[in-house]
């Protein structure tokens, strides 16, 4: 089979990561006889230098024309001051393919639970997933306005937009731990008012389901306090980002952390959840977990491909095993490495036929 796959590795550690989710994703196709054919086309604030936007519409085009969409990561301080920001691209391009589901699942490795901050008893079995509302709320809303005295934003959603979400994370209950945790801030805002009331309408048709509702400031505390306790935590865009970022240090580190972007039908959106990384960037020190595992999401989501899903989490899994650390998730113990080694590592374990080894059920 021939895959067609968009290829946008952005700006500042974007291409780094990129580069070395395309060398894992190549092991793929050399260890299961697959194709992929790869289109790398400019995006973010490399598009605005030379095309005057983020997104080129020869860039959207060939997007919506894929199977797939890998994406690394835009924006850096260069572009901030500028009226046309790189993010404007990447928000468009999530309306574009109207990919209104953001997975983005949180899980400590077995064994692994010292790579994060957090005291590691507390963060023992956390496995969890963000389904986060990607293509509505406040950050597309109308009116959108601002003058010198006044700056407006809205935050607006549709019964429709709501209820497609909601579905999709109870869905997505049933073949993990069946609980739904929503989080939402309903005793302030109208839109979080409808959202629990179509939380609750959705509920009674998924009675195998658990469902639990925490207002987001409290479900920021229990994410570290306990995240263990948490299966499928749905939310609106907003929260979800703010939420996701935190969540990262369970797992160790933003360079971590993948994520899915997936519609009704159409090409999906792959993409790590951390941004440009300017303080890093150019320096060997990004961590390509991240991008590597959206790669692995991809192969799952949009190819249906679960063995080799599974083959590149099980390799990323032996080569933290082993001991190989980036510098965001280096303690002083086990062997630092550039992203081009841990790249390397990854790559090596991936094409060894590990038969033998037990495949890990991670981020369905
Ligand atoms: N999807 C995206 O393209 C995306 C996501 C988030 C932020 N951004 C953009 O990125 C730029 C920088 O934003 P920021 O600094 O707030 O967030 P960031 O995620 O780029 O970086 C936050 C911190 O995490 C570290 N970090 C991030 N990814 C890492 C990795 N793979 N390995 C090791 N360390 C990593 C960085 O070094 C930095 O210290 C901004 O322009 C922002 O808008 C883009
Ligand atoms: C860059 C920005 C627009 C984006 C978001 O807020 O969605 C990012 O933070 C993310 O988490 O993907
Ligand atoms: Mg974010």
């Amino acid at each position: 089979m021939k895959k067609k796959i968009t290829v946008l590795p952005g700006d500042g550690i974007g291409p780094e990561v990129m580069k070395g989710a395309l060398q894992v994703l190549e092991g793929v196709a050399a260890r299961f006889g697959h194709e992929f054919q790869t289109t790398e086309k400019r995006f973010g604030g490399t598009a605005i230098d030379q095309d005057g936007k983020p997104l080129p519409d020869d860039t959207l085009e060939t997007c919506k024309n894929s199977d797939a969409v890998l994406l690394g990561a835009v924006g850096g301080p260069k572009w901030d001051s500028q009226t046309v920001r790189p993010e404007q691209g990447l928000l468009a391009l999530r309306k574009e393919l109207n990919v209104f589901a953001n997975l983005r699942p949180v899980t400590v490795f077995p064994g692994l639970e010292n790579l994060s901050p957090l005291k590691s008893n507390r963060v023992k079995g956390a496995d969890f997933v963000f389904v986060r509302e990607l293509t509505g709320g406040i950050y597309f809303s109308e009116p959108k306005t601002r003058d010198e005295k006044h700056a407006v934003d809205t935050l607006s959603y549709t019964r429709e937009e709501i209820t497609r979400i909601i579905e999709k994370a109870y869905e997505l209950a049933r073949v993990r731990r069946k609980k739904v945790t929503s989080v939402d801030k309903a005793n302030v805002l109208e839109t979080s008012k409808l959202w629990r009331e179509i939380v609750e309408e959705t509920a009674k048709k998924y009675s195998d389901v658990e469902t639990e509702h925490l207002l987001v400031d409290y479900a920021a505390m229990r994410m570290i306090s306990s995240p263990s306790s948490f299966d499928v935590v749905v939310t609106e865009n907003m929260f979800g980002d703010i939420l996701s970022d935190e969540a990262s240090v369970i797992p160790g580190s933003l360079g971590m952390m993948p994520s899915a972007s997936i519609s009704q039908k159409g090409p999906g959106l792959y993409e790590p959840i951390h941004g440009s990384a300017p303080d890093i960037a150019g320096s060997g020190k990004a961590n390509p977990i991240g991008m590597i595992l959206s790669t692995a999401m991809m192969l799952r989501h949009s190819f249906k491909l679960e063995k080799e899903a599974a083959a590149v989490e099980l390799a990323v899994f032996e080569t933290l095993q082993a001991g190989y650390r980036t510098q965001d998730i280096y303690d002083g113990t086990g062997n630092l490495v550039s992203t081009k080694e841990m790249v390397n590592q990854i790559h090596f374990r991936m094409i060894e036929d590990s038969t033998s080894a037990t495949l890990l059920e991670v981020y369905v």
